[in-house]
């Protein structure tokens, strides 16, 4: 069937539309990685976006029971140039085809996605919208796209991840990619995972070691009612932030988070370990930032983006809390920040009182 999004500027992308088909309005958001899409079409931080693989052959090696991050795609639409319908792989259980339209996600593909993207890139994001072509005619309602997406996507009860382990983590899931889970399980930590609304009290009932912040979907500027839970909790346990996470961290200590033009969503981000002066490759998928100006001085800059400067992870001056805005659990991606949770390990055993042995490579 033929498909089309249009983008809220009025520009029409034609394709071939698969999967859901019914009208799905969100953000138009690219991603350059060449793999990954399996991880990317199961990460809830993409609740509400339409995104456009930037490499022009996706779906080649077909979908597994492995390597997903949530048990559903929870993004409004897939756009590529050419979708594989005869994947090839060992573990390859679905094709794109399928997997798109058993979710009734809109999967537009033979798309012309390098003039779109530069669209993207001039204009910054744009909200959109798939359909199938005699439809285009029908005026989308934007303003109804929704803001309570970590609502959404958390889990509505708690739940043990893992039950052995010496550190136990509290992971507060603001739409957590489980690989965050696994990598923490991975550590040697014993993770339950626990809903975005939880107060302080709930989670202290579980007696952690330490509070992982995940990474989530919207505006961090729309969670604003769990900011006083996570420095309340900060300032009692050690606590690692990651994408999300690291905003609510920030804005709840005092820092401004802002819109990027069209942010970060890729593989291969390099960011500036400022400690080490050393370049990690990185996974990125943020379209906000933790603003520079009006940091308060109780936040040390950590890491740095090396193309845009802009800030990529934060300290407490006194506290043992710490956050990143890259994805150091790298699905997809490079693993060069791993290091992160032996360091959030480390936080845990400081407080254990016990002496530490850095792990660190
Ligand atoms: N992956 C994430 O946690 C994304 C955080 C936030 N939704 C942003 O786009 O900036």
């Amino acid at each position: 069937m033929k498909g089309v999004l249009v983008l809220e500027n009025g520009r029409r992308f034609p394709g071939l539309l698969a999967g859901g088909e019914g009208m799905k309005a969100g953000e138009v958001v690219f991603h350059t990685g060449m793999t990954g899409y399996q991880e990317i079409l199961t990460d809830p931080s993409y609740a509400g976006q339409i995104v456009v693989m930037t490499y022009p052959l996706i779906g080649n090696y077909g979908l597994n029971a492995q390597d997903a991050e949530a048990k559903r795609p929870w993004l409004a639409g897939f756009v590529t140039g050419e979708a594989c319908s005869l994947p090839n792989h060992y573990l390859q259980e679905k094709t794109l085809h399928e997997y798109l339209a058993h979710h009734e996600v809109p999967l537009l593909t033979d798309v012309d996605t390098r003039a779109l993207v530069r669209v993207i890139r001039e204009h910054g994001s744009l909200k959109g919208y798939i359909v199938p072509v005699e439809a285009a005619t029908e005026e989308p309602d934007f303003s109804a796209l929704p803001r309570d997406l970590v609502k959404k996507v958390s889990t509505p009860i708690s739940y043990s991840f893992s039950a052995e382990g010496e550190y136990h983590v509290v992971l507060l899931d603001f739409g957590a990619k489980e690989n965050i889970a696994r990598s923490l399980t991975t550590a040697g930590c014993r993770v339950t995972v626990m809903p975005a609304t939880s107060t302080a009290e709930q989670v202290r009932a579980m007696r952690p070691d330490g509070i992982m912040l995940s990474n989530g979907p919207g505006d961090p500027l729309d969670c604003a009612d769990l900011l006083p839970t996570v420095k309340e909790l900060a300032e009692e346990f050690p606590t690692f932030g990651i994408c999300l996470g690291h905003q609510l961290l920030a804005l709840a200590f005092g820092a401004r988070t802002e819109k990027m033009r069209f942010g970060h969503r890729g593989s291969n981000h390099p960011v500036r370990d400022l400690q080490s002066d050393k370049i990690w490759i990185t996974s990125q998928n943020h379209g906000y930032t933790v603003a520079d100006a009006g940091l308060p001085d109780d936040l040390i800059v950590t890491h740095r983006n090396v193309n845009d400067g802009s800030v990529e992870g934060l300290k407490h001056r006194d506290l043992a809390v710490f956050s990143v805005q890259f994805h150091p659990e790298a699905c997809p991606g490079p693993q060069d920040a791993q290091v992160l949770f032996e360091d959030f390990l480390s936080l845990m055993k400081e407080r254990k009182g016990q002496h530490l042995v850095t792990t660190t490579v």
